[in-house]
C-alpha cells in the first residue's frame, strides 16, 4: 500500500539517524517500497533533504517553540512539520493537518500546539540574523570552525549558504556517441560547452542510450588537467562509478586503452554498467586496493594516471546533505593516510616523463595542497606543474582540487 510521503519521510529519518547509510540510497529505497507517485518522490525528497540540510535550525526553532524534552519520533515528526512550514513555505493549513495526523494520539495534542505556535511566529523565527551561523545555517561548529580559519567569516557564510542551497542537476554530453536533441532550457549558469542543465525530469531515453551523463562540471577539472591523448595507455585508479572514465576516454576518443580499477568490488558492476552505456570498452577493469603495493605488472606502464581518491566530500555537501553531520575530525587524518598510501603505490606505475594528477571534491588543504606538497618533498623527482581549487561559494560549482605531478624524463 502507498504510505504518504511525510510518513515514509519521518521513517527515514528514524532509520538515518540508527544507522549508516546515506540518505540518498534510503530515499531511493522507500520511495520505491512504497510505490510513490513522481510528484509524492519529489516531496519525499525536499523534505528529507530539507530536514537534513537544515537540522541544527530546525531544532533550535523546536527548542524556541516548546521546552522541555521529545522522544524522537515526535522531535523527527516535528522537524518534518516545520521542514514544510518554514523552509518549504507549504500551506499553512496542509503543513499542521498532515503533520498532526504523523503523530501517535496521544502525542497529536503537542503537534498541534507546536505547529501552530511556529504558524503564527514565523516572521520572528525566520529571522536569524542574531544566531550563531553555525545554528542559522545548521553546520556542525568544528566544520564552521575550521573553515572560520581557513577562509574567513564571510567566505564562510557564503558557503554555508551555498551548501543548503538545492543543487541543480548537470547533464554532459557523450562525444562518443551521435549528438542528441537537448531539450529547451532557460538556465541561468554559466557552463562549459557539451554541459546543460536538466530542468524538471531527467530525460531517461538520452540517459539510457548513453547520450548524456548526469555529472558537475566541476568533476572535469582533473580530467582536464591529465590531457589525455589519444592512444596513451592510462589508470583511473579509484574509478567507480566511472564519472571521470566516461572523460578520460571521451577525451580519447575511445576506452581501449584505459584501465579501470576500485578497491571496492561491489562498485564494480555499476561501473561496467555505466560505461557499457555510455559505449566505453575499457582495457580492463579490475579490483585492486591502491593502500597495497601495485601489481609487477603494472609497474612503470601507464603513460598517465588519475587518482579520484576517496576523500572527506566536503566540496560536495550540498549535493551530500548528510555528510556533514556523519563526518568526524578524525575522519580527515584517516583519510589523508589512505590518500597518501593511494599515491605512494600508484607512483611505481608510472612511465618515466608520465603525468599522475590527484583529485578529490574535497576543500580541505589537508587532504589538498598540503598532501601533495608533502608528497613531493618525498619524492624529488616530481614537479607540481599545476593544481586547481574549485570552492562552491566563489566558483558555483561543486568544490573539486585537482594537482597535476610530472616525473622527470
Ligand atoms: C571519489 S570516488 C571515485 C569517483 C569516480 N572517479 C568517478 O568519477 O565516478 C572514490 C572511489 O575510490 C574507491 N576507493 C576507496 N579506497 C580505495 C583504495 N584503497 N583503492 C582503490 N580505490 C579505492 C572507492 O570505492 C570509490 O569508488
Amino acid at each position: 500500500m502507498s504510505k504518504s510521503p511525510r510518513r515514509a519521510a519521518v521513517s527515514i529519518l528514524r532509520a538515518w539517524e540508527k544507522g549508516h547509510v546515506y540518505a540518498d540510497g534510503l530515499i531511493e529505497r522507500h520511495a520505491s517500497r512504497n510505490d510513490l507517485s513522481s510528484a509524492d518522490r519529489g516531496l519525499l525528497n525536499a523534505i528529507v533533504l530539507g530536514v537534513l540540510r537544515h537540522r541544527r535550525l530546525l531544532d533550535h526553532w523546536i527548542g524556541k517553540l516548546r521546552k522541555g524534552k521529545l522522544d524522537h519520533e515526535t522531535r523527527d515528526i516535528l522537524r518534518v512539520g516545520l521542514c514544510q512550514l518554514l523552509i518549504l513555505n507549504l500551506p499553512d493549513h496542509a503543513a499542521v493537518f498532515e503533520t498532526v495526523e504523523l503523530g501517535k494520539s496521544r502525542g497529536r495534542g503537542l503537534i498541534n500546539a507546536v505547529m501552530r505556535r511556529a504558524a503564527s511566529s514565523r516572521q520572528k523565527l525566520l529571522d536569524t540574523a542574531e544566531l550563531p551561523p553555525a545554528v542559522a545555517f545548521s553546520h556542525p561548529d568544528w566544520l564552521y570552525n575550521r573553515w572560520k580559519k581557513a577562509f574567513g567569516k564571510d567566505e564562510v557564510i557564503s558557503l554555508m549558504a551555498f551548501n543548503n542551497a538545492p543543487a541543480p542537476t548537470i547533464a554532459c554530453l557523450n562525444p562518443l556517441t551521435e549528438r542528441p536533441e537537448v531539450p529547451e532550457s532557460d538556465s541561468e549558469l554559466e557552463l562549459p560547452t557539451g554541459y546543460f542543465e536538466v530542468e524538471g525530469k531527467v530525460p531517461a531515453e538520452l540517459l539510457a542510450k548513453g547520450q548524456i551523463y548526469i555529472t558537475d562540471p566541476a568533476t572535469r577539472h582533473c580530467v582536464d588537467l591529465l590531457a589525455p591523448q589519444t592512444g596513451e595507455k592510462i589508470l583511473d585508479a579509484c574509478a567507480a562509478p566511472g564519472g571521470k572514465a566516461f572523460l578520460i576516454a571521451a577525451a580519447q576518443g575511445s576506452g581501449k586503452n584505459l584501465t579501470c580499477t576500485d578497491s571496492n568490488e561491489k562498485r564494480l558492476p555499476r561501473l561496467e554498467q555505466n560505461l557499457d552505456r555510455l559505449h566505453i570498452i575499457p582495457a580492463g577493469i579490475e579490483a585492486h586496493d591502491w593502500t597495497k603495493p601495485a601489481p609487477e605488472k603494472w609497474h612503470g606502464h601507464f603513460d598517465a594516471i588519475l587518482l579520484d581518491v576517496p576523500c572527506s566530500n566536503t566540496g560536495v555537501f550540498r549535493r551530500r546533505v548528510d555528510v556533514r553531520w556523519r563526518l568526524q575530525p578524525e575522519d580527515i587524518t584517516r583519510l589523508t593516510r589512505t590518500q597518501t598510501a593511494i599515491l605512494e603505490n600508484a607512483l611505481p606505475c608510472l612511465k618515466p616523463g608520465g603525468r599522475l594528477v590527484y583529485s578529490t571534491c574535497s576543500i580541505e588543504a589537508e587532504e589538498n595542497q598540503d598532501l601533495v606538497a608533502s608528497f613531493l618533498a618525498r619524492h624529488p623527482q616530481l614537479k607540481l606543474e599545476k593544481q586547481h581549487q574549485a570552492l562552491p561559494h566563489t566558483d558555483g560549482t561543486d568544490g573539486a582540487y585537482a594537482a597535476l605531478l610530472v616525473t622527470n624524463a
